[in-house]
């Protein structure tokens, strides 16, 4: 087992053996969130006739139109209905928008411009042939690609998708999680907290974390840190496919989860990171089941979440963007505390001058749960870099949306 590797190793070793789950078929209206298992070919095009973009009259304008131009009203087309009544030079058809243009007519005027009294309008500013007309398929047309495989189903995806009236969409099915936390000081939330014991946080942020990213999650409660308890939580989500366990990661006589993986006959891909927080996190395979070892400290749990199995779960979902562009930030404070290991820094985002600038959190101690609380940015700083300077450039990646 390869022990302290970089990130980016790590996520080799992991990405280039999870692959996607099965597919299934899902209705539209559950499709959101979801991701598509399909490349989407559009069936019709859209809009499926030339329409009117306007309220006002439709004609067939010629090229020597008198100004202004009289014509005679001959028929009346609302939204959702036609009229085959073919459109002459000297005629017009009253419509609205959306409605589709009449055969005959070639250019649509809209209303304010005319002036209309019982069956005959003035058309006091004329307009040229082809002048408001929303052409047949002009957004979509039949046959287009519109979403490929691996998509993750925005609200105007799925929009798209009802607007070329598919109902039903091949989709990824949800990765199943399973979360272990371990800890023999740990207690739930709902009773009086004994001597020495702290209650169990990471089971509720990770299982946030983890619905946030579309995945169906059983959470075992609390496992005392033994390795016989450890390896019956790991036999009751034998149907995950990824399990996540927070504690008992590190090098202490009862950081037990790597040896009761390996008991439970995983290939360990490596344990430890080059990098803090989350140093002593492990990965193992057993078959198709992935097992993330994350730190117990509760930041850390979540940082190397963002860090390693964000990408891993994105890949099982199908998602074709596994990972987002990082960029550059700009520092609005120091950060002295800097090492020999790599150091992922929790910021806040803040605009300053239209540029995005990352306001270090105070503290950055792995266990310090509530700094992740308006921290918006992992900023990456380098092993070996020295202290942070205000103003200096480092690269980062988004952990949160703005509102959060
Ligand atoms: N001698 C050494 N000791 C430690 C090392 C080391 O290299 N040598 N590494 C340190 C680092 S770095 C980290 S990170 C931690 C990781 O430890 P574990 O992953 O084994 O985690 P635990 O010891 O079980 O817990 C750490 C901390 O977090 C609290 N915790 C655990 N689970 C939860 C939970 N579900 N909810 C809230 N809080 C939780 C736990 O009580 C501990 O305080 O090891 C260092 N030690
Ligand atoms: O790597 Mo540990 O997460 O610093 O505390």
């Amino acid at each position: 087992m390869k022990v302290m590797i970089e990130l980016e190793e790590a996520k080799e070793l992991v990405l280039t053996r999870i692959q996607p789950v099965e597919t299934e078929s899902v209705s539209l209206s559950d499709a959101y969130g979801r991701v598509l298992a399909q490349n989407v070919t559009s069936p019709m095009a859209m809009p499926p006739f030339a329409r009117s973009p306007l309220d006002g009259y439709a004609y067939r304008a010629a090229a020597f139109d008198s100004q202004p131009l009289l014509l005679n009203i001959v028929s009346e087309i609302p939204a959702g209905t036609f009229s085959e009544r073919e459109i002459v030079i000297g005629e017009a058809a009253k419509i609205f928008t959306g409605a589709p243009i009449p055969p005959g007519a070639n250019c649509v005027v809209r209303l304010e411009d005319t002036e209309s009294v019982g069956d005959e309008v003035t058309i006091l500013r004329p307009v040229l042939s082809g002048s408001n007309i929303i052409p047949k398929g002009e957004e979509i047309k039949e046959g287009d690609l519109l979403l490929e495989q691996g998509f993750y189903l925005t609200p105007p995806a799925i929009g798209l998708l009802a607007a070329v009236g598919l109902d039903q969409v091949n989709v990824y099915r949800r990765p199943r999680v399973g979360l272990l936390s371990t800890g023999t000081e740990l207690m739930d939330v709902g009773q009086p907290l004994h001597p020495s014991k702290i209650y169990n946080s990471n089971s509720y942020t990770l299982r946030g974390m983890l619905q946030e990213a579309g995945c169906e999650v059983l959470v075992i409660p609390i496992v005392a840190d033994q390795i016989d308890k450890t390896l019956m939580a790991l036999r009751r989500v034998a149907d995950a496919d990824v399990v996540i366990s927070t504690g008992g990661a590190s090098v202490g006589d009862y950081d037990v989860m790597r040896h009761a993986l390996t008991q439970f006959e995983c290939e360990m891909l490596f344990w430890k990171l080059n990098l803090k927080p989350g140093t002593p996190a492990s990965v193992g395979q057993k078959g198709k089941q992935f097992f993330f070892s994350l730190s117990g400290n509760p930041a850390a749990a979540m940082v190397t979440f963002e860090l390693l199995v964000r990408p891993a779960l994105r890949k099982l979902a199908g998602r074709s963007t596994i990972e987002d562009e990082r960029f550059l930030v700009k520092m609005a404070q120091g950060f002295g505390k800097t090492g020999k290991q790599r150091r992922f820094l929790r910021a806040q985002a803040v605009f300053k001058d239209g540029e995005i600038w990352a306001d270090p959190a105070l503290a950055q101690g792995s266990g310090i749960l509530r700094s992740m609380i308006g921290s918006h940015l992992l900023v990456d700083v380098p092993a070996n870099h020295g202290s942070v300077e205000p103003g200096e450039l480092l690269m980062a990646s988004w952990i949160a949306d703005w509102e959060h």
